[in-house]
Order: structure tokens, then C-alpha cells, then sequence
């Protein structure tokens, strides 16, 4: 950490309050005062304040500045006044709990949290219970046994796996807590407002990467640390009238069901596994017929074809939360009898992709989505039809370049409310057809009749956990949970530049 000596180099520092870590009593047995006239001083007092410094790619780390003075009644008034202005930071979390995945991503969940994340929690008075998972599950059971209203939030340390686990331990026990039905597809649900943070430790990391926009252990525990909150849309995943999960970033059946399928058997491979089963899903180029119906998002502002993304404070998301708070005064917690238009749509597909977010990740810093918003009640539906393996592999490319992943002939991007989907297999089979399927007949596919379409169903990979079922209706909450973090920040660069030149200009 970097000392900054005010007045030696003639330098004072400007850091909003809200972005102060801690205050403290500086131990001058531990800090060297051989600079300039306080080497001279026979007794000097000092404090030393913690802060967030803002780096480059939306990188946070910890800085501190320490502050010198000859006399030590007004040096313990800046501390209590400084103390004082930081109490009144309500938003701030005081007592935590932590649940770790030991085995999540290369394994160091533990050590990054006892290394990196704890030591700033301490710093900042945050009191925390840790909890290392011993089993999958361990976490979300854990969630409807522990008092939970002693805590200000809840950390998960892993990966998106990881957060599903801890999420659905949350939005579950608020559900029972207030008598609602999950497994009511229609049910409106409660929302949750304990706040989730998440330190990445796992495979992917998207949540993390695309709510903070980066994966960075001390970054997610500053944002903690100041108390940040992003609400978050969810989806719920309903088969026949039962309840199977929640989704916040991707639910994917074909090519990213087949690669999550794949990759299980894979673990011990950590987060590479993705790019050996991801190779041989490419290489294998399975298509699955089926039928998709959804209805589309009209009431939101934006397009999954916009230029501009999602970013701290957007005004589309809060657009969308003045619309859920007028509709809470009208209807209470009633849904509105939505009887908008179903879109059907029957084809084969490579890839059929439901994004809440846009899924950004180190692998493809833009995501599958790139303008998909974080809380704005809707969630995009991509369709990849089939296509040649070369033009597949073109597609994928432009998830890592500039070049817009939509623009190809085979390739449809829908922003939706709700969906389902029934593959051919079980529509021939004639059960548990979605009725809203059987009525309407939009569009069908317009591949060549020669078919290599996979006889089998795929498997939906609902945030990196497998479903078997392959006749699902999803529906999105719009901001049922609230996370540790404040979206992208726009022009990060250019926050850390100004920063960096107030502190040399003052
Ligand atoms: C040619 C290179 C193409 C690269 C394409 C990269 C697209 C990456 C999009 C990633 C979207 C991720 C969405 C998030 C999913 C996670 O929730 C979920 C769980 O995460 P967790 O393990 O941390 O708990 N993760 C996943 O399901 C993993 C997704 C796997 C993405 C890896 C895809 C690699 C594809 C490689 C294709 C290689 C083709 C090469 C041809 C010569
Ligand atoms: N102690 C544990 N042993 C085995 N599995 C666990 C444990 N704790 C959590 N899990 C499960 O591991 C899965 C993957 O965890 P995650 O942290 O997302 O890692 P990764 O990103 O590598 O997939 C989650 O589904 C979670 O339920
Ligand atoms: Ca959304």
C-alpha cells in the first residue's frame, strides 16, 4: 500500500466519503516518519484513511493516506469526525454471512477469501459467520435454517454455480417465509432484499464480471465493503406446474447445454474444462428441433440490438423499476392478467439462449448479449438455427471481437417477458405439449430438408447446473434480488484519470 505524505509534497488528496474503507489511529511504530520537518518531531500523531482507488477496467483496490499532525487532540478529532461522517454510510453492511465453495473453479475459494477478502472486511468493522460448504446444496439448506434477518447480506465465494446455490437459498426461504407457491409458474413472487455479494472463485464468473465488469476478488469486497446495490432480474423455470430453478445469467439448451453435460465429468480439469468440452461440442455440431414460444418485452425502452449497453444508473432498468413500483400500487402483490401476444416459433437449432444479463465473462468480455440489461424485467432470447460448422464458428468468434453477433442470416434475437419451449421429441410423443405451441404456427425453419438434427433431447444449462427437462416456461421477475455491486461503471478510464489528477493537483 502506498503512503501519501500531504504536506511533504505539498499534495492533499480528494476522496468522496462514500468511497473510505476505514479511519484509523496510525501506529507510528509500524509507519516510518523520516520525511521532511516530522522526523524533527519529538512526538507526532497521526491517522491513516482507507479508500478505494479506481484503476483501469473497472479494477477497485485498496489505498490508504495517512495524515500527520503535531497535536493529538486534533488529530483524535479528525479520527472521530471522520468515523462519524462513515456511520452515517446506512447502506453499508455491518454483519455478513459467508458461505465458501472449496472446490470451486482452481480451488481457492478459501485462500482467496482468508487472504484477500477478510483482512478488508476486518478493516472496514465488518463482522462476519463463515461457512465452508462441505457438500453441493450445503449452502442453500444451510439458508432456511440460519436467522436470517441478523445479517445485512449474504457472500458466496465460487463461482456462478456457487451464487445459484446461495440465490436460490434466498428467494426459496422469502417465498416460504410468506406462504407463496413456487411451484406456481403465475405466482408473483416476494422479492428479496438482503443483498447478495459475490467474490469470484469460480469457472466463469459471468455474474460477478458482467454486475461489476471485472472478476477481481478485492474489487467485489470493496463494492461490498461500500455497500453497493444492483437489483437483478430472475427467471423462473417451471416444467408442468413444478418449480425447477432460478436464472440470473444463462439458460442455454444445445450448444451450451452440451458443453455444461460434458464438462461435468470434467471437474478435476477446473475451469478448462469449458474449452475441452466447448472444442468437442463444436466439433460434434448437434442441432435439436423443437418449438419456442414467447412473449415479447413491450414494456421496456430498449432493443437487444441497441448500440449502447447497460451501465450504472441506467435509465432503461429505471424506467423499469418506476413501472414495478406503479404496478405494486395498483395491484398490490397481484400480477397483472397478461394476456399480450405469444410469438411461436418452430425450427432446429444449434443454440437457444435465454440471457437475464449480458453474460460477459473473461472469455467474451461483451457476453452473448451485449445490451441485455440487468433489471429491466426482461430477458433476451437467442436463436442460432442451424448452420454450416464454419459459419457456427463465426458466430462464436464475434463473441470475443467487436463485430456484431447478431448480424448473421441464421442467427434471431428476441427481447422476451416469458417463454417456453418443447423439443420435437416430447411433442411426438404427444405429452405435456404447451397448448400456446398447438394453437399458433408463426415461423418454421428455413434449413434444407437433408437433416442432421441430434434424435436425443439436449439438457438446459441453467447457470452452470444442468435440467433434464426439456419442456420448460420460464418468466422473468423484474428485479427480484438486489446484489453487492453498482453495474458497469461508464468511462472508467477516464474516472480513474480524474482521480489520479486530483490528487497531484490539490
Ligand atoms: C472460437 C472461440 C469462441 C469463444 C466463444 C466464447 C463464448 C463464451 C460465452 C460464455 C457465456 C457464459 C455464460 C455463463 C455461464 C455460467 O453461468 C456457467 C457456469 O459458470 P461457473 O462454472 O462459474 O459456475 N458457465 C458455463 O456454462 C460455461 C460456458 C462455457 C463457455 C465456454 C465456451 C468455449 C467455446 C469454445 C469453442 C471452441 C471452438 C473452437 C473451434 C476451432
Ligand atoms: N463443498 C462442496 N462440494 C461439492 N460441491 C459443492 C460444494 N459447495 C458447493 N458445491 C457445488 O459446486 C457447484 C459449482 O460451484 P462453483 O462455485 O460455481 O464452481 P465452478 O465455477 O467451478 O463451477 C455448485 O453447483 C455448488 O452447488
Ligand atoms: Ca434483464
Amino acid at each position: 500500500m502506498r503512503r501519501l505524505d500531504v504536506t511533504r509534497e505539498r499534495k492533499n488528496c480528494f476522496v468522496p466519503t462514500s468511497e473510505i474503507i476505514a479511519v484509523e489511529e496510525t501506529d507510528l511504530n509500524k509507519k516510518q516518519h523520516n520525511s521532511g520537518k516530522w522526523q524533527k518531531m519529538a512526538k507526532p500523531h497521526a491517522f491513516t484513511v482507507y479508500y478505494v482507488k479506481k484503476a483501469r477496467n473497472h479494477r477497485w483496490w485498496c489505498s490508504d493516506v495517512t495524515f500527520w499532525c503535531v497535536d493529538e487532540q486534533l488529530c483524535n478529532q479528525w479520527i472521530q469526525a471522520l468515523k462519524e461522517l462513515l456511520e452515517l454510510q446506512k447502506a453499508r453492511p455491518k454483519q455478513l454471512l459467508v458461505y465458501i465453495n472449496p472446490y470451486g473453479g482452481k480451488r481457492q475459494g478459501k485462500r482467496i477469501y482468508e487472504q484477500k477478502v477478510a483482512p478488508l472486511f476486518s478493516l472496514a468493522s465488518i463482522s462476519t459467520d463463515v461457512f465452508i460448504t462441505e457438500r453441493a446444496n450445503h449452502a442453500k439448506d444451510n439458508l432456511f435454517e440460519v436467522n436470517i434477518n441478523k445479517y445485512d447480506g449474504v457472500v458466496c465465494v465460487g463461482g456462478d454455480g456457487m451464487f445459484s446455490e446461495v440465490m436460490h437459498g434466498l428467494i426459496g426461504r422469502m417465498q416460504k417465509d410468506s406462504g407463496i407457491d413456487q411451484n406456481n409458474p403465475k405466482a408473483p413472487l416476494v422479492q428479496c432484499n438482503i443483498r447478495i455479494g459475490i467474490i469470484p472463485a469460480g469457472s466463469t464468473d459471468c455474474i460477478c464480471y458482467s454486475t461489476v465488469g471485472i472478476s477481481d476478488p478485492v474489487t467485489s469486497a470493496l463494492h461490498i465493503i461500500v455497500g453497493d446495490s444492483q437489483p437483478l432480474d430472475v427467471s423462473s423455470v417451471h416444467h408442468n406446474n413444478t418449480f425447477l430453478k432460478y436464472t440470473v445469467s444463462l439458460l442455454g439448451y444445445g450448444f451450451y447445454g452440451d458443453i455444461l453435460k460434458d464438462s461435468e465429468k470434467k471437474r478435476w480439469m477446473g475451469p478448462m474444462r469449458y474449452d475441452y468440452s466447448g472444442f468437442k461440442t463444436f466439433l460434434s455440431h448437434h442441432c435439436y428441433e423443437g418449438t419456442i414460444s414467447f412473449q415479447p418485452a413491450k414494456h421496456t425502452l430498449g432493443s437487444p440490438r441497441d448500440k449502447d449497453s447497460c451501465r450504472t444508473g441506467c435509465h432503461i432498468c429505471r424506467q423499469s423499476e418506476q413501472q414495478l413500483a406503479e404496478q405494486r400500487k395498483k395491484c398490490g402483490l397481484k400480477h397483472e392478467e397478461d394476456e399480450e401476444e405469444w410469438k411461436v416459433i418452430k425450427g432446429k437449432f444449434l443454440a437457444i439462449n435465454v440471457v437475464n444479463m449480458s453474460c460477459a465473462c473473461p472469455r467474451s468480455p461483451k457476453g452473448l448479449s451485449p445490451a441485455a440489461h440487468l433489471a429491466d424485467g426482461s430477458a433476451d432470447l437467442i436463436l442460432v438455427r442451424k448452420c454450416s460448422r464454419f459459419d457456427f464458428l463465426r458466430y462464436l468468434v464475434r463473441h470475443t471481437n467487436q463485430d456484431d453477433q447478431f448480424d448473421f442470416s441464421f442467427v434471431d434475437v428476441y427481447r422476451v417477458k416469458s417463454f417456453q419451449f418443447t423439443s420435437k421429441l416430447l411433442e411426438d410423443n404427444e405429452s405435456d405439449v404447451t397448448d400456446i405451441g398447438k394453437k399458433h404456427f408463426g415461423q418454421f425453419c428455413r434449413d434444407h430438408p437433408a437433416c442432421c438434427c441430434n434424435i436425443a433431447n439436449s439438457t438446459w444449462n441453467c447457470d452452470g447446473e444442468t435440467l433434464d427437462s426439456s419442456a420448460i416456461e420460464v418468466r422473468v421477475h423484474c428485479q427480484l434480488m438486489k446484489l453487492f455491486a453498482r453495474g458497469i461503471e461508464e468511462n472508467c478510464k477516464e474516472a480513474s484519470r480524474n482521480q489520479s489528477r486530483v490528487e497531484q493537483l490539490l
